[in-house]
């Protein structure tokens, strides 16, 4: 697959298009490696997914972005900072934790409260509301928040700094469909231009929808990188024909056809959409009789399954 195994430390060189760039990254918990040798690498301007089953190290990957945990061994480096160093913070916002909001509060009263203590203007308060598109909700009590509306306040007081990395843990988890949707919206919007989006999530279709990149973490080790796309696989030929052996035969045979693989009777070509004129007619030339013959894409789940030998997340 088109994927690239990330490479060890040594044999890369530093990168200035790279925002966060880790190297060797690990973090042991007693017994426990939560984050396991990680060479990570977000790029400018790119909406990032991490993404990894419950208890695959993200939170952890993250907060040591963020200073907030301290390595047991490698390096990071966040907008060419180690993360914890003084200052360190002043270009990024995050939502790893839920923040903390006063319930009594409106929306942009704790937003107010926000500003003041990090030194933001208080007109900053009105501009990401719009950007969460709460400003119709803004006088509300934060208690009478829905959860999507709570989680929504949450990345407007990340924006408040107008940072140019914006670290989101699990941004849609417990939020229902709706709240799911809206959020997904909202990161789409926030990763368009110059800012820098790096979003964790166990959930392949939202990573699907909203990132450029993706780097998946299993047992606390980045076991892919790459492009969505890349990740997927590209384009597959399905083909029914019969009979379905005869055909298989005949298809490893073809040019340009990486792969063959049988399901259910129904034949997998690992090829570009160019060939399927020419493959159907090898087959019917060859007397076979070919009912189907379509495109499929294999899904972001089916890589992640075979990255992971059968896990699912
Ligand atoms: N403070 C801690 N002390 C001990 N073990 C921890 C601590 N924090 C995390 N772990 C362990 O490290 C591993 C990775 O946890 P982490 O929270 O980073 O995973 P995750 O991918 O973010 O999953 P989740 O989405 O469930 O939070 C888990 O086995 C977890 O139990």
């Amino acid at each position: 697959m088109a994927t690239h195994v990330p490479q060890s430390p040594e044999e890369r060189t530093p990168d200035a298009s790279l925002l966060v760039e880790t190297r060797g990254l690990t973090k042991r918990y007693g017994g426990i490696t939560a984050v396991d040798d990680l060479n990570l690498a977000v790029r400018r301007g790119e909406v990032y997914g991490f993404l990894g089953p419950n208890g695959a190290g993200k939170t952890t990957t993250l907060k040591m972005l963020l200073g907030l945990v301290r390595p047991s061994g490698g390096s990071a480096r966040v907008l060419d900072r180690s993360p914890g160093t003084p200052g360190g913070l002043a270009k990024i916002g995050a939502l790893v934790e839920s923040p903390a909001f006063y319930p009594y509060l409106s929306g942009k009263n704790n937003l107010k409260v926000m500003a003041r203590y990090c030194g933001v203007p208080n007109s900053r308060v009105a501009e990401v509301l719009e950007d969460v598109e709460l400003a119709g909700r803004a006088k509300s009590r934060y208690k009478k928040y829905s959860l999507g509306m709570k989680q929504r306040l949450g990345v407007a007081a990340a924006l408040l700094k107008d940072p140019e990395l914006l670290i989101l843990d699990e941004p849609t988890n417990g939020l229902d469909p709706k709240g799911m949707a809206d959020m997904r919206s909202l990161i789409r919007r926030l990763g368009t231009g110059e800012r820098t989006v790096l979003l964790s999530s166990h959930l392949l279709g939202e990573v699907e929808q909203v990132c450029d990149r993706v780097g998946v973490i299993h047992k606390g080790r980045l076991i892919s990188e790459g492009a969505v796309t890349d990740l997927r696989g590209g384009e597959a030929l399905l083909v029914r024909a019969e009979p379905v052996e005869e055909a298989a035969k005949i298809a490893e045979k073809l040019e340009g056809v990486e792969r063959v693989e049988t399901n259910d009777g129904v034949l997998r070509l690992t090829t570009g959409p160019e060939r399927a004129a020419e493959i159907n007619a090898k087959l019917v030339s060859a007397g076979l009789r070919v009912s189907e013959l379509r495109f499929a894409e294999r899904s972001l789940e089916d890589a992640f399954l075979e990255l992971t030998g059968g896990e699912t997340v």
